[in-house]
């Protein structure tokens, strides 16, 4: 696959209503038909607005466990942390009944943290619901980092770990990050992108082949479905 069912929206706002809607839809639908949802998202700044909208969308929200597509090796005191992000953007109004499952934990290294790390991930219900993915300027998406030191296990379609540690030179802090195989056997995967500069670098990604250079490749080139692309200038 290496198509992608891009969706241009008017405007950053209009975009976060639609993917709201449609991620509360999901979710909603996963309830109704197992008891329970699971929601991964990622950190940086995209994800703001879309979080806000989320946040107050009704639905049952006990049943849904929230959990990240990576996060930054810190505390969630840290600014840099994406548990801190999701506290503070999106476990709030009708969201905050959500139970959220954390990537980071007290050990020293992410490395030693896979094991019990790995464990909170599979305890979670069965395949992701949704899983909401962004996108750096160098092609990364979750922690998946050209240069990363086990980026080649992490986007490995064939692969039996669910998380991966990383240190790249871009990832500032070292990372903990799910891998490319449970983000794929997402029921609904969406890629989120927002201005000029990332629309120009998802058309690099799409007209060049190495994940190991463009690491968003290794989801578009391995998606069972036309990856799904929401974009506002
Ligand atoms: O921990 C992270 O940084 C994210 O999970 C990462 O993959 C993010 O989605 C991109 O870096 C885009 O970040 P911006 O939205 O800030 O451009």
């Amino acid at each position: 696959m290496t198509d992608i069912a891009f969706r241009a929206f008017h405007d950053r706002d209009a975009l976060a209503l639609t993917l709201a809607a449609e991620v509360a839809e999901a979710l909603r639908a996963d309830i109704a038909d197992g008891g329970e949802a699971t929601l991964a998202v990622s950190g940086g700044s995209t994800p703001k607005k879309f979080f806000h909208a989320l946040s107050k969308a009704e639905l049952d929200w006990e049943s849904v466990a929230i959990t990240l597509v990576d996060e930054r090796w810190v505390p969630d005191t840290d600014e840099r942390s994406n548990a801190r992000l999701v506290n503070e953007h999106l476990l709030w109004n009708e969201a905050a009944r959500a139970r959220f499952v954390p990537l980071f934990t007290d050990a020293t290294s992410p490395e030693g943290a896979l094991p019990d790390v790995q464990q909170r991930v599979a305890d979670l219900a069965g395949p992701l619901t949704v899983a909401v993915l962004g996108m750096g300027e160098d092609g990364h998406t979750a922690s998946f980092f050209p240069g990363g030191d086990r980026l080649d296990d992490a986007i490995d379609p064939t692969g039996k770990a669910l998380v991966m540690s990383m240190r790249a030179p871009a990832a500032i802090e070292p990372r903990i990050t799910l891998t490319l195989p449970v983000l794929l056997a997402a029921k609904k995967l969406v890629l989120h992108i927002e201005g000029e500069t990332k629309k120009t670098v998802l058309d690099a990604a799409l007209a060049g082949e190495d994940p190991r250079d463009m690491p968003i490749r290794a989801v578009i080139q391995n998606a069972p479905a036309p990856l799904d692309v929401v974009w506002a200038p």
